[in-house]
């Protein structure tokens, strides 16, 4: 746009996302600029090791990050990860009436309210769709689109990382270990990928999605999380045998109880049907269901991890964030004057899986299913498979509170007659 100011944009970070920023910011140029209303102009990059950027221009990369911060630059964009030193820039930016793109949910999901509360004090915009599901349009939906609804439920496969291994286990038997390192040379890993197997990842992104739906603030410590590591070739043998995958789910429900809501959130490896949509959610795309009052179910769907599709949604909170500086305006505020509390996991509806080695004599089933009965857990199926000496019994229950179901599997794996409780699963969704 000849004769309006540039929108200067300081870009924190130039790794696997930035490298994406960088290119998407230069090849669209002028697409941009007709979008935004003024030019977008970069000017200056952070990093740790210039010489090791030859990828983009020599003369914006500085390792003097507080410097780029606090300059004349309208926009921080960033792209580096973890709390700090992030934390301090951010805010350094947002109080100086500078707008704030981040992708980095870790810090979210620990700092969102530090982080609004010095936006709103400077007029500053704070957008952060990229840090949850990546490219895939989600929390502009759920700030903006649905702000009119009342939301009760948001679940869904948000890592990529856990995605591809867990798709690689069930289709190929690929093997834990190779499959991660694959997805951290494919740029989808964490810089430190047990943040993505230990489920950390998953719950900062379900800490934020609940805070947004249920307009509470959740941290990642009110998260209930399970990673994968434990998940083993039986356990997606397990499954594969009863019509079912497993998958990383995260999960906030709104619960109504005696007219008083609260927020249940959870992140832990599920059983679900084969048939169900999450189950043909595979390598690194996410899916992510949200319920809703009155506009009923939806699915977000896309690609969750990657440099490009990341850098895509940062790209559009650019745009937004810079069309809101020509027009001296501003996007959503944070909203979270419901504060809600959030319920203990033990308090959480769920089914269990569970998978016992037991004696094959006689009464070992009314034993275990004793047990069941004492911790009012009902039955939904049950499987026995071999014969003296090797038998299995499979078990699927009703839901139960988990606290329930928990004391059940402590009890029943200190009978005479189990040998060894194999694995336990949580299941979710419906046969169809
Ligand atoms: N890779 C992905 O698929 C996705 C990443 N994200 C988030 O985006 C952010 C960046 O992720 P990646 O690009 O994958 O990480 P990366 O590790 O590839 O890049 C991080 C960059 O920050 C720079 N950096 C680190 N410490 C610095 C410091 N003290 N001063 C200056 N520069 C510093 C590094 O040199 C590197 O250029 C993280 O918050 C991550 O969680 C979000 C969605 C998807
Ligand atoms: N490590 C994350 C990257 C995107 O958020 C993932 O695997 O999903
Ligand atoms: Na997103």
């Amino acid at each position: 746009m000849p004769g309006r100011k540039p929108i200067k944009v300081a870009l924190l970070g130039c790794g696997t996302v930035g490298t994406e920023v960088v290119r998407l910011l230069t090849d669209q140029a002028a697409d941009l600029t007709a979008r935004v209303g003024a030019p977008v102009e970069l000017a200056g990059i952070a990093v740790r090791k210039p010489n090791k950027h030859r990828e983009v221009p020599a003369e914006l990369l500085t390792t003097d990050v507080d410097a780029l911060v606090e300059s004349d630059v309208d926009v921080v964009v960033e792209v580096v990860g973890g709390i700090e030193p992030a934390r301090t820039w951010l805010l350094k930016a947002l109080k100086a009436g500078k707008s704030v793109v981040t992708a980095n949910k870790a810090l979210l999901a620990e700092h969102s309210g530090e982080l609004f509360e010095a936006a709103d004090a400077a007029g500053a915009d704070l957008y952060f769709e990229a840090a949850v599901a990546g490219a895939i349009p989600l929390l502009r939906p759920l700030r903006e689109s649905l702000a009119g609804d009342r939301i009760t439920r948001v679940m869904g496969i948000v890592n990529g990382t856990t995605n591809f291994i867990l798709s690689g286990m069930d289709s190929t038997g690929a093997g834990y270990a190779e499959t991660l390192e694959e997805a951290t040379r494919l740029g989808y890993a964490e810089a430190d990928p047990t943040a993505d197997v230990d489920g950390f990842d998953a719950a900062s992104k379900a800490a934020i999605l609940a805070s947004l739906a249920f307009h509470s603030r959740v941290t990642a410590a009110d998260v209930h999380r399970e990673g994968i590591a434990g998940v083993s070739a039986a356990d997606i043998a397990a499954a594969k045998g009863l019509g079912r995958t497993v998958k990383l789910l995260a999960i906030c429900e709104r619960v109504t109880d005696n007219g008083t809501d609260s927020i249940s959130v959870r992140v832990h490896p599920a059983m679900i049907p084969r048939s169900h949509p999450l189950a043909g959610v595979n390598g690194a795309f996410n899916a992510v269901f949200v319920e809703a009052d009155a506009a009923g179910e939806m699915m977000f769907y896309g690609k969750g991890a990657g440099g490009a599709p990341t850098a895509s949604a940062v790209l559009g909170d650019l745009v937004a964030v810079a069309r809101n500086k020509v027009v001296s305006g501003r996007g959503p505020r944070e909203s979270a004057y419901a504060a809600l509390p959030v319920r203990p996991m033990g308090h959480a509806s769920t089914k269990y899986h569970i998978s016992l080695d037991v004696a094959d004599k006689p009464g070992v089933l009314s034993q275990v299913a004793a047990v069941f009965a004492e911790h009012d857990v009902s039955i939904a199926a049950v499987r026995q498979e071999g014969r003296v000496d090797d038998a299995s019994l499979v078990i699927v229950t009703h839901a139960a509170t988990d606290a329930a179901l928990r004391s059940t599997v402590d009890k029943i794996g200190g009978l005479p007659v189990v040998r060894e409780v194999v694995s336990v699963m949580r299941v979710e969704g419906e046969e169809s």
